[in-house]
C-alpha cells in the first residue's frame, strides 16, 4: 500500500493546528517536515519549536527531512522535539555512516537522501543500515518545482537492490510529485510519496491522498 507524506511547506502556517487536523481526517500516513538552513540549501524554513508544538497535537508519524549542513549537530534536538524519522543528505556530511548511527542511537528511524545530481552509488554502502531512502526529484530548497526525471532510474535501482538483498528500507520520493509523476514513481517502485504544492492546492485533502495512493 502506497504511503502519502504531505509536505507542510505548502500548508497554511496561520492555521497550523487546523492543517494537521485536516491531514489526520484525510488519512495521510506521514507529515513531511522540511528543515532548510540557508546553507546546505539557499532557503530557510522552520525547525524545533514548530516541530515540538506539532508533536503535542498529533500522533501521525513525523518524517523530518533535514536540508542542513553537518546534520550531526542537530540530530539529538530533532529526536527530542518529536521526529519519528530523521532523514539526512549524503552531500551534507563527511561522515554519513556515523550520522546514521547517531540517529539510531536516539531510538528514531534513519533515512538518507540524495540530490538529483548525486549518483545512487553514494547511498549503496548505507542501504543495509537505513530505514528509508529518499530520492530527491527536485534540487532541494523550494516547493513547487518541476519533477526531475533522473530520479526514476534511482527508484528502480533501489527497488531491485532491496529485493535482491532482502532489505527493509522504504523508498520515498520528494519533489514535483503530482497526479502524473506519482504514477511513474509508483511504477518504478516508490513506496512513500511526498507532495507539497500539488497536495495542498486541494480543498478536500482526501482527494490528493487517494489519487497519490493510486486508488
Ligand atoms: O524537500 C522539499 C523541497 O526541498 C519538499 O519536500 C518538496 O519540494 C515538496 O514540495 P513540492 O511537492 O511542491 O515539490
Ligand atoms: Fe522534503
Amino acid at each position: 500500500m502506497m504511503k502519502v507524506a504531505p509536505s507542510l511547506l505548502s500548508c497554511n502556517f496561520l492555521n497550523l493546528q487546523q492543517e494537521i487536523k485536516r491531514l489526520e481526517e484525510a488519512g495521510v500516513d506521514y507529515i513531511h517536515f522540511d528543515v532548510m538552513d540557508g546553507n546546505f540549501v539557499p532557503n530557510i524554513s522552520f525547525a524545533f519549536p514548530i516541530l515540538n508544538q506539532i508533536r503535542q497535537v498529533t500522533d501521525l508519524t513525523i518524517d523530518t527531512h533535514l536540508m542542513v549542513q553537518d546534520p550531526e549537530r542537530y540530530i539529538q534536538t530533532f529526536a527530542e522535539a518529536g521526529s519519528d524519522i530523521i532523514t539526512i543528505h549524503v552531500e551534507a556530511t563527511n561522515h554519513i555512516h556515523r550520522a546514521v548511527q547517531m540517529i539510531h542511537a536516539t531510538g528514531k528511524k534513519a533515512g538518507v537522501t540524495l540530490n538529483p545530481g548525486t549518483p545512487i552509488d553514494s547511498v549503496v554502502p548505507l542501504l543495509k543500515d537505513v530505514d528509508l531512502v529518499l530520492v530527491m526529484t527536485v534540487n532541494p530548497g523550494f516547493g513547487g518545482q518541476q519533477f526531475i526525471e533522473n530520479g526514476i532510474e534511482k527508484i528502480k535501482f533501489l527497488k531491485d537492490y532491496k529485493e535482491k538483498h532482502h532489505l527493509n528500507y522504504e523508498i520515498e520520493v520528494d519533489g514535483g510529485v503530482n497526479k502524473d509523476t506519482a504514477k511513474t514513481c509508483i511504477e518504478a517502485g516508490a513506496e512513500v510519496l511526498v507532495a507539497g504544492s500539488y497536495f495542498f492546492k486541494h480543498k478536500d485533502l482526501s482527494i490528493p491522498t487517494s489519487v497519490l495512493r493510486g486508488e
